[in-house]
């Protein structure tokens, strides 16, 4: 078994291909003062485009607020147009980088193995990947849902040592419950979770295990955020249409505090 580990909470807002840099800036105007009081109990990460980093970086300054980028490139320079390598965001005060979210598995070709690589990427620019995993809907009705998550886990971690993995942070996220507004019940989360921190404690130890945070992303809002959090290795959520409200946003995570 896993060590019972405490492990805190983390609520990230993946703010996706929304919000311009003065609308980035007004959101974290309103969620500062609605997270204030949450002191330690809950790790609160942003996420927004490339092109807020900066601004928000510089507007965070001394909130209790993390800075997380939504991809990076494998290569810390050269000739690879349109790409954002890991240094450069290590230098824009992100302390988190999601890699291999579904939409760009999806959409852009992600694969395990290119994970794997932007994860280590992550990780040799001194900052913490988000690694993302799920199912779609016909892998779930075609019951491949743990085998699929588990392949995920295993092509995203291959390489690393249990020391680093247990400062990781896995996403569970049904690609079916993203953006659809149906979410997975919360035996459903648990179920994936627990096989996920199983799969850890094989590969690695039962220490390694207790310690990895797995947050859940799928639809979460205010109404089903305790439900869901409440599960024993549910460790946070991950947040995308609900994190664009400062109100929604502050209610998630007060759910997890
Ligand atoms: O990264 C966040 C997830 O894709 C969840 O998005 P959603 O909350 O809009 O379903």
């Amino acid at each position: 078994m896993a060590a019972a580990a405490r492990r805190r909470k983390i609520v990230a807002g993946n703010w996706k291909m929304n919000k311009t840099v003065p609308e980035a800036l007004g959101l974290v105007r309103e969620l500062r003062g609605m997270v204030a009081s949450l002191g330690d109990t809950v790790e609160v990460v942003l996420a927004p485009p490339f092109v807020a980093l900066q601004p928000l970086h510089i507007a965070l300054e001394g909130a209790p607020l993390q800075l997380a980028a939504q991809n990076c490139h494998w290569e810390a320079s050269g000739a690879f147009t349109g790409e954002v390598s890991a240094p450069m965001l290590a230098e824009l005060g992100c302390a988190y980088v999601i890699v291999g979210h579904s939409e760009r598995r999806q959409f852009f070709g992600e694969t395990d193995e290119t994970v794997n690589k932007r994860a280590r990427a992550v990780r040799a620019a001194g900052m913490t990947p988000i690694i993302c995993v799920g199912e779609t809907l016909a892998e779930r009705e075609a019951n491949q849902t743990l085998p699929v998550v588990e392949r995920q886990v295993r092509g995203a971690l291959a390489g690393f040592d249990a020391k680093d993995v247990a400062t990781f942070v896995l996403a569970y996220e049904p690609v079916w419950a993203i953006g659809t507004g149906r979410t997975a019940t919360s035996a459903q989360a648990q179920e994936v979770h627990a096989a996920i921190r199983g799969l850890l404690e094989r590969l690695y130890d039962g220490e390694t295990a207790g310690r990895v945070r797995i947050q859940y992303g799928g639809s979460v809002k205010p109404d089903n955020a305790a439900e869901l959090l409440g599960q024993p290795d549910v460790d946070g959520a991950l947040v995308g249409g609900a994190s664009l409200k400062a109100g929604d946003f502050a209610a998630i995570v007060k759910a997890a505090g």
